[in-house]
């Protein structure tokens, strides 16, 4: 899977990808990841990137023309997907990352800065896509959010298959509480049925966590699971 980022920050991406399962990924060759910097297609004495706005009010719009020509100078992968991280996107959700994961080989993530990027752009823009609805300084920690999440997906990624089956959300509910040695930490102890070996009751307990945590953190999600559920009971 080959990543292009289209970021004034290329240094922003140095140290976050060469560490981790990322790094791993990258290194054996799951994903390729490629920064172009739209201020190296500027033609004017000052390599200048953003304007102030047509209709006038505060900050800064990144201009058409260094963008445009960044993204018609990257070689192109098909399936591919350009995308705009932006407060004014579709939010991320782990069903958008799965849906990435699997339908494209090229991934262009365009970073916004200042109070976005010129309308005409849009052009270029198959998808706008948010991190959440809050303002960064820089569309460039969603765009790493949302190339982590992808390339997690892709596989080898992740040595086994089976941590993409207790993922939080993937099937619509949080994850249960996770324990690992020792048994009594500080006067605080592991809940017994996970010391039993009876793998029939872990599971039940785990399903229970998963169910209570939802309810009681995010009713959102508990009932959109139950809407899906009764769905599932009727057919
Ligand atoms: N919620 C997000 O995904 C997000 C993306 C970018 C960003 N800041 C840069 C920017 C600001 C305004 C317009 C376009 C880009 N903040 C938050």
């Amino acid at each position: 899977m080959r990543f292009d980022l289209i970021t004034l920050f290329p240094e922003f991406f140095h140290s976050p990808l060469q560490s981790g399962l990322i790094a791993k990924a990258i290194a054996k060759g799951l994903a390729e990841v490629h920064c172009t910097n739209p201020r190296d297609f500027t033609c004017d004495r000052h390599h200048k990137v953003d304007d102030e706005p047509y209709g006038g009010g505060a900050g800064m719009v990144l201009k058409p023309e260094p963008l445009a020509a960044a993204l018609e100078s990257l070689p192109v992968v098909t399936p591919r997907q350009v995308i705009y991280l932006s407060p004014q996107g579709e939010p991320m959700t782990q069903a958008l990352f799965q849906d990435l994961a699997t339908s494209v080989e090229q991934l262009v993530l365009v970073c916004g800065h200042y109070e976005g990027i010129d309308e005409r752009v849009m052009t270029w823009i198959d998808r706008e896509i948010s991190l959440g609805d809050f303002v960064l300084t820089c569309g460039e920690i969603p765009a790493l959010a949302l190339l982590n999440g992808v390339l997690r997906l892709r596989p080898g990624t992740i040595g086994k298959e089976e941590s993409h089956r207790c993922d939080s959300f993937s099937d619509g509910l949080l994850d249960y509480p996770h324990y690992t040695r020792p048994a009594e930490f500080r006067g605080l102890k592991v809940p017994e049925v996970l010391l039993s070996g009876n793998h029939g009751a872990i599971a039940a307990w785990r399903r229970q966590q998963q169910l209570e945590r939802t309810r009681d953190r995010r009713p959102d999600l508990y009932q959109a699971w139950q809407a899906q559920q009764s769905d599932l009971d009727s057919h």
